[in-house]
């Protein structure tokens, strides 16, 4: 049996991934999505072990001991990471696995796993990025302003990426992405 493909979306906060990955696995059920760990503090309305599995400093200092992640980054003074069990058992089965993860993080995927579909969400402008970071209402401005600078560096790391999506529109910008998963699909392997 063939392995499932992996899949990155990475990109800016605030560009939509989270927007973009949830509309993608409405019209796509068979993708599975990875849950990350974090030792960010839960939103209004997010449950552990289905947006993020929520874990202290200790607890994520644990999984890195145990090399349990697949990749970690630390953003905006919090640590995020993808469990690497359930990434490498999902492509075992032939499943095809989404990671909505940010850039640092996804480069360090790439480094592990040369042959991943690495995809950028780009925003329609930089206006738009702040628009939406602020729009969302759940950052101080304090934050905002620290993502939105780090989104400029990162955006200048959409070279090490295999495609670039603009998130103009959600259903364009899912169209896109189910037609890059249907490519990937029908790529001769060599
Ligand atoms: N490297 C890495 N980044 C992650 C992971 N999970 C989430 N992220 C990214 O961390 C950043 C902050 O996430 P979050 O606090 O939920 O804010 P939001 O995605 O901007 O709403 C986003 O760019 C996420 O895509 C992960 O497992 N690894
Ligand atoms: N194509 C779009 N057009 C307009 N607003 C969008 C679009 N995609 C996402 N948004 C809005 O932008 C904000 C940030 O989206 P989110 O998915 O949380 O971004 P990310 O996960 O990249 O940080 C949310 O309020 C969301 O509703």
């Amino acid at each position: 049996m063939d392995k499932g493909l992996l899949i990155v979306l990475s990109g800016p906060s605030g560009v939509g991934k989270g927007t973009v990955c949830s509309a993608l696995r409405k019209q796509m059920p068979e993708l599975v999505y990875s849950v990350s760990a974090t030792t960010r503090a839960p939103r209004v309305g997010e449950q552990d072990g289905v947006n993020y599995f929520f874990k202290s400093h200790e607890q994520f200092q644990e999984m890195i001991k145990n090399d349990q992640l697949l990749e970690y980054a630390e953003y905006v003074g919090n640590y995020y990471g993808t469990p690497r069990d359930f990434v490498e058992e999902t492509l075992a089965s032939g499943k095809d696995i989404i990671l909505e993860i940010e850039v640092q993080g996804a480069l360090k995927v790439k480094e592990k796993f040369p042959e991943g579909v690495f995809i950028f969400l780009l925003p329609p402008s930089l206006d738009e990025l702040k628009g939406r970071i602020t729009g969302r209402g759940t950052e101080s401005q304090d934050t905002i302003d620290h993502r939105m600078t780090v989104a400029v560096d990162e955006m200048n790391l959409i070279k090490h990426y295999d495609y670039a999506v603009v998130n103009d529109e959600i259903d364009l910008a899912c169209k896109r992405i189910e037609s890059i998963i249907t490519a990937e699909h029908c790529k001769v392997r060599k």
